[in-house]
Parts: structure tokens; sequence; C-alpha cells
């Protein structure tokens, strides 16, 4: 007789959401936000999550961080700690470029000559190597988001303790659209090379179909509220025409969800 023996191969998915569903207030004044979502990045896979204004795509992110809880479903993280990018770069003034980037490691206890080290290491990354002694103030909105998200990769790169060997997970809320097209444009190359290099996950939100279409490897469209996956598309590599294809057909599903939406 022999024993068959299975072996599972288990996928590392940094974030798994298992008909996750979050409302806003109780009973009839209740906002429902989110319903029966299930949703999941793989390691190193960069999602983008489009939808109309207020379908909850804030509050998918907000769950992810860990900064408020889902009042239905579940949430399976498996990465180190999420870092959010928001739309204003949200540094602090009095930190110099280089403190705002050593701030999450001091938080994580990590000694003065390593963070120090890391945060130069991460300066020059996001290609502003030479200005960590600048303070926001002094920088341009572009190089605040740069900033922005140094911070956000010394955040998700701690993999000491309980994250050790976990992959990392950067969430970006529309991180671009406070800028201007020329910026806009830069800083998406940026971050594709960026991504490229370190290897992240990434989950980013955006209204904008040829941001979602250029960055993503997919694209994941939510319906109006309450925010639900609507459909997905596989749009990694695609270029010229195929590319302005995918921008159209989701531009036009973008579109039915908003309609539907408003004659409800
Ligand atoms: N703390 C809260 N209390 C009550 N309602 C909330 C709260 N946060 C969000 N909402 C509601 O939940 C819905 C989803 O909001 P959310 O900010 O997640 O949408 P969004 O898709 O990110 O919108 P936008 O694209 O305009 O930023 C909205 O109707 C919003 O008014």
């Amino acid at each position: 007789m022999t024993a068959t023996v299975e072996v599972e191969q288990t996928v590392v998915r940094p974030v798994q959401f298992h008909q996750v569903g979050k409302a806003f207030g109780h009973g009839r004044n209740a906002v429902v936000a989110l319903e029966q979502v299930d949703l999941d990045v793989a390691a190193g896979e960069f999602v983008c999550l489009l939808g109309a204004s207020g379908c909850g795509k804030t509050t998918l992110l907000n769950l992810v961080a860990g900064l408020d809880k889902p009042t239905a479903g579940r949430i399976e993280l498996h990465s180190s700690r999420p870092a959010v990018v928001f739309q204003e770069a949200a540094l602090m003034p009095w930190l110099t470029a280089a403190g705002n980037v050593e701030l999450p490691l001091r938080m994580a206890g990590v000694p003065k000559a390593e963070r120090r080290a890391k945060a130069a290491e991460l300066l020059e990354l996001v290609r502003l190597g030479g200005l960590g002694d600048k303070r926001p103030h002094e920088l341009s909105g572009g190089m605040r988001q740069r900033v922005a998200l140094a911070r956000a990769l010394a955040s998700t790169d701690d993999n000491t303790g309980a994250n050790a060997g976990k992959p990392s997970l950067l969430l970006m809320d529309e991180p671009f659209s406070a800028l201007d097209a020329i910026t806009r444009d830069v800083l998406q190359g940026e971050l594709l090379r960026i991504w490229r290099a370190t290897g992240t996950a990434i989950l980013f939100v955006t209204h904008d179909v040829r941001e979602a279409v250029r960055l993503g490897q997919r694209v994941v469209l939510l319906s109006s509220r309450p925010g639900r996956v609507v459909r997905q598309w596989d749009v990694d590599g695609l270029s010229g025409s195929a590319e302005v294809g995918a921008v159209d057909e989701i531009n036009a599903a973008l579109r039915k969800v908003i309609s539907s939406h408003a004659a409800a």
C-alpha cells in the first residue's frame, strides 16, 4: 500500500480579504461603505484599485493598514507592517527629510547609525540623495512625495522580530493626484522603478484609469457605494494599442458603474 502525502503549495499573499464589509454608524443611519469584498494581493504584485468617488477605496486601505476594523468578514495579513502614502505627503515640518524617513525606524527601535544609513540609502533610491538635511517647506510637492515614499519604504522594510521573512506591502492612496501632470508622469515612472528594485507588493488607489493601467499588473474595479469588486483586468506588460484598448474598456466599465449608481 502506498501512502500519498499531499504537499500544500502555499503562495504567500501579503493581504487577503474574505467577504469583507464595513459599515459606519448603526441602524437606519448606517453608511455601508464596503460589502462582501474578496480581494488579494500576491507578494511583489502591483494592484490598482479603481472606483468612483466615495466607493470605499480609502476605507479599504484603512482596513489593510489597521487604522480601522471591518464590520463583516475577515482580513488576513501576512506582511511586514503596511505603510500608507497619502495624497498629501504629511511630513513632520520640524524634521528634515532624513529625519522624516528615519521616524518609523526610530519608532521600531533601530539604532541611530543603522537608521541614518538606511534613510540615506532610501533617499538615494527616491533620487533625493544629498537633500536629506532639507526641511519639507524647502522641497517641492513632488520632492515631498518622494520623501513620503522613502518613509513608507522605511516602515515596510522592517524585517525583524515578528516581521521576519514576511513580504512587504505598500499602500498608496491617490499619491500623485495633487501634483501637476509632468511631475505626476515622472513620479509614476519612478514608482515603477522603485517597485521593481524593492520587490514590494503595492496596493494603489486611483480615480485615473490611465494611471491604473500604466502602473498596475492588475486593475480591480469597485462598484459605487457599497463598494464591491465588480471586475478585474490583467494589464501586466501592456503597451501601444493593447494599452489604449484596456484604458478604453476599463473607462467604459467605470462609467457604467458611476451611471448605475447615479440612477439608483
Ligand atoms: N468615518 C466615517 N464615518 C461615516 N462615514 C464614512 C466614514 N469614512 C468614510 N465614510 C463614508 O464611506 C463611504 C466611502 O468613503 P471612502 O473615503 O472610503 O471613499 P473613496 O472611494 O476613498 O472616496 P474618494 O475617491 O472620494 O476619496 C463614503 O460614503 C463616506 O462618506
